[in-house]
């Protein structure tokens, strides 16, 4: 099988990219490996929707994929999803993609700015409509997700955005990940760990080294189903 992992940064995915056989870099941003009998590329983009949606749209035009996994770090809103678990993400959003209106928020569906797209979306929520198929995947918590360019690190932001969406988790990259993906039909899935609550900023409760072990160890399960 062709298997595109995406993953915004070096740190999150080093461990698993260990248990993969090298082949070649292809490009600034984009290794090849092989993994039992796959073909596993390896997309590393950068923090950020912008660089993940230009090397999505670029890999994705080189390649005819079985499926794309992005996997990588979040944070929680929600008290039940403690740090180190690691979760499907059924479903994400731009959330900050509107106007403000006074104390208001637009969304642009509010704005009627929303064209029709080709895939699931649902009051601007982007439902993963072509999941990959897997055990593992299956046994993970489904999450909603909303995805970011400012971290959400103030009480009342915060407040404000669960008030909005009732997001479970956050990201800087989902979103742009699932928009290539549905939009190009490719099989796919979102795996995050969660590395911190979303909170007002304190470094010191986050626990990225436990999320990324957690996250490798269900990445390389899932891989190994294949
Ligand atoms: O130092 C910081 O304040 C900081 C803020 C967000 C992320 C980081 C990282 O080092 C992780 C990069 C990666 O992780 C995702 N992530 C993790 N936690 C969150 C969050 O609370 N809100 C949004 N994104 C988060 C994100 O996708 C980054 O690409 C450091």
């Amino acid at each position: 099988m062709k298997v595109l992992i995406v993953s915004a940064t070096f740190l999150e995915i080093e461990p698993l990219l260990t248990h993969f056989n090298f082949v070649e870099q292809s490009n600034q941003k984009l290794r090849k490996y092989t993994f039992n009998t796959h073909q596993i590329d390896v997309l590393i983009p950068g923090v950020g929707m912008t660089c993940t949606a230009y090397w999505m749209g670029k890999t994705l035009n080189n390649t005819l994929y079985d499926f794309a996994i992005n996997l990588g770090l979040a944070g929680s809103f929600n008290d039940e999803i403690k740090i180190g678990e690691v979760v499907n993400v059924v479903s994400d959003r731009i959330s900050e993609l509107g106007a403000q209106d006074g104390e208001k928020f637009l969304s642009l569906i509010d704005m009627d700015l929303i064209e029709d797209e080709d895939f699931t979306l649902v009051n601007g929520e982007m439902i993963n409509s072509i999941p990959l198929e897997n055990t593992t995947i299956n046994k993970l918590r489904k999450v909603r997700a909303i995805s970011v360019n400012t971290t959400h690190g103030e009480e009342n932001e915060i407040e404000k955005v669960i008030k909005l969406f009732n997001p479970d988790v956050e990201s800087m990259e989902g979103a742009a990940f699932y928009y290539a993906c549905l939009l190009e039909g490719i099989t796919c899935a979102q795996i995050r760990a969660i590395s911190n609550k979303v909170e007002p900023r304190n470094k010191e409760n986050w626990d990225i080294k436990l999320a990324v072990k957690n996250l490798t160890k269900t990445s390389l399960q899932l891989l190994k189903e294949l």
